[in-house]
């Protein structure tokens, strides 16, 4: 748990199957740190029921960011599992007015992580929690970029990475990982701006 005493308070909730969504999350939690957030992250695949203190992190956040792997072109079953343990608060309008973003790894370069990332904000409208984009521009897309930009996947509501499929969590490029810090710093910031006394 976070050892700050003040700045917003940002979570992040994520499911990684084989490491490489962590790495990502690992990197949102250092953005959002740096950026001065009483940050946390949750694996939601353990979260027990009402009486695990993990769900009052969540509940106490000003912002929460959503984390899985692309699998068969939208979150995984994981993480499905979540949002639908999150239907109560959803029902008595728990999370409103939260702030929400998103990050998704997959294998191959697109892997239809859009659909994940949209996904995630259908959650947070669902929530009634209001959704904060990348703000990067896309990189790798002119003769003078490469696939070491920021960005590099081009992406606007949330963080993609990619990793080859038969490789381990500690092959997530640099590129990939500086992109997911960026969006914990940017939410951070965001919730700043939103509510300037935290
Ligand atoms: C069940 C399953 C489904 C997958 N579906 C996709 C997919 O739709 N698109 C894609 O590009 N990669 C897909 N992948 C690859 C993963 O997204 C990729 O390996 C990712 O880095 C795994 O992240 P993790 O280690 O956090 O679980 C799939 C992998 C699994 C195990």
């Amino acid at each position: 748990m976070s050892t700050r005493t003040d700045g917003p308070r940002v979570v992040i909730a994520y499911h990684s199957g084989y490491g490489h969504t962590t790495a990502l999350a690992e990197a949102v939690l250092a953005g959002a740190t740096e950026a001065g957030a009483r940050a946390d992250a949750v694996q939601v695949d353990t979260l027990g029921e009402a009486g695990d203190d993990r769900w009052a992190l969540l509940d106490g956040a000003d912002a929460i960011v959503f984390g899985s792997p692309t699998y068969m072109g939208s979150a995984s079953a994981a993480f499905h599992a979540f949002a639908e343990a999150t239907s109560g608060r959803w029902a008595e309008r728990a999370w409103s007015g939260k702030l929400a973003a998103g990050f998704t790894m997959s294998g191959a370069k697109s892997g239809d992580k859009l659909n994940t990332l949209q996904y995630f904000t259908l959650l947070a409208a669902q929530h009634g929690m209001l959704w904060v984009n990348l703000d990067l521009m896309p990189g790798w897309n002119a003769s003078t970029g490469s696939e070491n930009d920021l960005n590099r996947l081009g992406f606007y509501l949330g963080a993609g990475g990619q990793a080859n499929v038969d490789e381990g969590p500690e092959t997530v490029t640099k590129a990939d990982l500086e992109t997911a810090r960026h969006l914990g710093r940017h939410v951070t910031r965001t919730a700043r701006r939103v509510s300037p006394a935290t």
